[in-house]
C-alpha cells in the first residue's frame, strides 16, 4: 500500500516536468547503459591479465592485447558519453520540473485569499518554495540518475560474478545479501516518518533561530540572556534529543551495513587461499584478481543506493511542502460576477472565526453596520476587539462564517476579485515597501500611471520633503546608499500609492501608528487628501484622529457595543466616553512630562 502511495508520489513529482518527463526516462535508460558499458572494461582487464598469465614469464607472446585494450577504451568512452547525454536529459527535465513547480506554487498563491498571507510569512513561503524545488530538482537531475546506475551495477556485477567463478561469486554474494538485509529497515515507512520528523525539528530550530536574531536588540536592551528565548532553547534541545536518539537507534544497522559493504575481502581472501590450495591454475588466479579489483566497486554502489534513499525521503518531504501550498483552497470566484451599484458598505449579521480559533466566543459576533457612500466611519475599541478583522473581511481577506457583507448592495462574494481590488485601497500599520525606487513603489498603485501623476500623488501625500532629501529624487531605491525611511515616512509613501490608485473605498488601519508628531501632522494632511469624496473606514487608537468622522463604531469582544458621532458617544458615558477621558488624561500627562 505504502509502496503504491510512494510510487504515486514519484509519478506526481515527475508530472511537473510535463513532456520533459520522457527525458528523465531516457536519462535513466542511458544511465543504465552507461553503468553496463563502464563495467565491460573490467572484463577486458581480466582478459589482459589472463592472457599475460597464460604465457608468463614470456609476456611478449601474449595475444590480442591491443584488441582488448582498444575494446576496454571504447566501452569506457562510450560509458562516459552515455553518462553525459543521460545527465543532460535528467538535468533538462529537472530544470523544467523546478520551473513548473515554482510557477504552479506562485500562480496558486495568487488565487489564495489575502488572509493566507497574514498567517504565512513571505519568508516562510519563499523558504518552502525555494527549498522544495531545489531539493526535487537535485533529486531528479542527479540522485535518480545515480540510483539507476547504482541498481544496474550490482545486477550486472552478479551476472559477472557467476560467469567467472561460481564459488568465488557465491562468496561475494554473502556480503551483498547482508547489505540488503541491513539496508531494508532504512527504506521502511517508519524510517521515512523519522526523516520527516527530523526535518520538522530542524525547521523549528531554524525558525526560532531567526526569531532570536530578530529579537537581539530587545534582549540586549532588557539585559536578558539567550536563556530568555525559551522557545529557541527548547527547539535546540528537542532537535539535539531527537538527533541523538535517532543516531543511537541506527547504530547497529548502520555499523552492520558499513562492515558488510567493506567486508568482501574478509571472506574473499580466505576463500581464495582455501580454493587455491585445491585448484592451482592460472585461470583461477586471474579470476581471483578480477574479484579483488572488482568487488570494492560494489561497496561504492551500495553506499550510493543508501544515500539516494535518503535523498528521495527529502525530495518527498519537499514535495509535501509544495503540495501543502497547492492544496490550500483558493478564493472562490463568483460564477456570474456583479458590479456594485455604489460604494456603500453593509454588514448584515456577520459571524466570523479564524480557522484556528478554539475559544467558545466568536471573533465577530452578529456584527451589523451600514456605511453610506462617501461617509467616513471609525472603528475604535480595546485591543483584540475585532476592528482589524472587520476591516479585513471587506476586501475578502477571509470570507464570513455567517451573514453577509455588501458593497453597493452586492455581496462581496459576488463581485470579481479584480473589481473588488479596484474599488478598495487599504493602508496598514505595517506598510510594505519593495526594495525598489520610490517611483516604482508608488506607480504600482495604478497600471499605466504617468511620471507626472506619480509626482502629483507623492506631493498630495506630503512626500515633497522626503523626495527633496533623496540623492536621486523619486528614482532613489529604498534601502540602498543609506536611504532608509522612518516608519512615518514609509507610511506617507504608502498613502501616495493609495492616492494614485484613487479607489472609491479606503481602509486605513492605524495609519498614524508609527508616526512621530511631525510625521503624524503630515500623515493627517495626506489622509484628508486621500479621503476626499470617498467611503472611508478608519481604525485608530488615537481618538483625536477620528473625532470628526460621520460615525464611530465601538467594538468590544467581537460585537458593536456603541455607535454614534463623537459628541453623542461622549454624552452617552459608556465605553467610548471612558476611552475619551483616558485619551485626554494621557495627553495631559504627556504635556506635563514634556514641560517638566
Ligand atoms: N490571523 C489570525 N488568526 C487567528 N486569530 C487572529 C488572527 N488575527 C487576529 N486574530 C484574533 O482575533 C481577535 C481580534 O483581533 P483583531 O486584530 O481584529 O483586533 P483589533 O481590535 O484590531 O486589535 P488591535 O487594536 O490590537 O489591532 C484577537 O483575539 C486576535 O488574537
Amino acid at each position: 500500500m505504502s509502496e503504491t502511495k510512494n510510487k504515486n508520489k514519484f509519478i506526481r513529482l515527475l508530472s511537473y516536468s510535463g513532456n520533459y518527463k520522457y527525458l528523465t526516462i531516457l536519462g535513466c535508460i542511458l544511465s543504465a547503459l552507461s553503468a553496463i558499458c563502464l563495467l565491460i572494461p573490467f572484463i577486458y582487464i581480466w582478459e589482459v591479465v589472463n592472457a599475460l598469465l597464460q604465457v608468463a614469464p614470456d609476456f611478449a607472446k601474449a595475444q590480442n592485447l591491443e584488441s582488448y585494450a582498444f575494446s576496454a577504451f571504447f566501452y569506457a568512452v562510450l560509458g562516459i558519453a552515455l553518462n553525459f547525454f543521460g545527465l543532460m536529459g535528467t538535468h533538462l527535465s529537472a530544470f523544467k520540473n523546478e520551473k513548473n513547480m515554482k510557477d504552479a506554487a506562485m500562480n496558486h498563491l495568487l488565487t489564495l485569499p489575502l488572509g493566507y498571507f497574514s498567517t504565512h510569512t513571505s519568508g516562510g513561503l519563499r523558504k518552502v518554495i525555494d527549498f522544495s524545488t531545489a531539493k526535487t530538482e537535485g533529486f531528479l537531475a542527479h540522485n535518480l540518475f545515480d540510483l539507476v546506475g547504482a541498481i544496474v551495477t550490482p545486477i550486472v556485477f552478479l551476472i559477472l560474478l557467476f560467469s567467472f567463478d561460481l564459488i568465488l561469486g557465491l562468496v561475494c554474494l554473502i556480503p551483498i545479501i547482508l547489505c540488503f538485509i541491513f539496508m531494508y529497515p532504512m527504506f521502511s515507512k517508519e524510517s521515512q516518518n523519522i526523516m520527516v520528523q527530523y526535518q520538522e525539528y530542524l525547521e523549528k530550530m531554524n525558525g526560532e533561530a531567526v526569531e532570536y536574531v530578530r529579537g537581539i536588540p530587545v534582549t540586549k536592551a532588557f539585559q536578558q540572556s539567550v536563556y530568555s528565548f525559551k522557545n529557541f532553547i527548547k527547539a535546540i534541545k528537542n532537535y539535539g534529543k531527537f538527533s541523538s536518539e535517532y543516531s543511537l537507534s541506527t547504530q547497529l544497522p548502520m555499523t552492520s551495513f558499513v562492515v558488510s559493504i567493506n567486508g568482501f575481502f574478509a571472506l574473499l581472501i580466505p576463500a581464495g587461499i582455501l580454493l587455491a590450495g585445491a585448484v592451482v591454475d592460472v585461470k583461477f588466479f586471474a579470476n581471483f584478481m578480477f574479484y579483488v579489483i572488482f568487488t570494492p566497486l560494489c561497496a561504492v554502489m551500495m553506499n550510493k543506493i543508501m544515500t539516494v534513499s535518503q535523498d528521495w525521503m527529502l525530495a518527498s518531504y519537499a514535495l509535501d511542502g509544495i503540495e501543502a501550498i497547492l492544496n490550500e483552497k483558493p478564493l472562490v470566484e463568483a460564477a456570474n460576477p456583479q458590479k456594485p451599484k455604489n460604494h456603500s458598505i453593509e454588514f448584515e449579521g456577520v459571524f466570523f472565526d479564524y480557522e484556528d480559533t478554539d475559544s467558545d466566543e466568536h471573533i465577530l459576533n452578529d456584527v451589523n453596520l451600514k456605511i453610506n457612500e462617501n461617509d467616513s466611519v471609525a472603528l475604535v475599541g480595546p485591543s483584540g476587539g475585532g476592528k482589524t478583522t472587520i476591516a479585513s473581511l471587506i476586501p475578502r481577506f477571509w470570507d464570513v462564517g455567517e451573514g453577509s457583507i455588501k458593497i453597493g448592495d452586492v455581496d462581496v462574494r459576488d463581485i470579481s476579485t479584480e473589481e473588488l481590488m479596484e474599488n478598495i485601497s487599504f493602508v496598514f500599520q505595517n506598510t510594505t515597501l519593495f526594495k525598489d525606487s520610490i517611483y516604482n513603489n508608488v506607480a504600482i498603485g495604478r497600471k499605466g500611471a504617468s511620471r507626472e501623476e506619480v509626482r502629483e500623488a507623492l506631493s498630495l501625500a506630503q512626500c515633497d520633503d522626503i523626495i527633496d532629501e533623496l540623492p536621486q529624487g523619486i528614482d532613489t531605491v529604498i534601502g540602498t546608499e543609506g536611504t532608509y525611511l522612518s516608519g512615518g515616512q514609509q507610511q506617507r509613501i504608502a498613502l501616495a500609492r493609495a492616492i494614485l490608485k484613487d479607489a472609491p473605498i479606503i481602509i486605513l488601519d492605524e495609519a498614524t501608528a508609527l508616526a512621530d508628531p511631525e510625521n503624524e501632522y503630515m500623515i493627517q494632511k495626506a489622509i484628508s487628501e486621500i479621503t476626499k469624496d470617498k467611503t472611508v473606514i478608519m481604525i485608530a487608537h488615537r481618538l483625536s484622529t477620528v473625532k470628526n468622522v460621520d460615525k464611530i463604531y465601538v467594538i468590544e469582544k467581537g460585537r458593536i457595543v456603541e455607535e454614534g458621532n463623537h459628541d453623542s458617544l461622549v454624552e452617552n458615558e459608556g465605553l467610548y466616553s471612558r476611552m475619551w477621558d483616558e485619551f485626554n488624561q494621557s495627553i495631559q500627562w504627556k504635556v506635563k512630562s514634556e514641560v517638566i
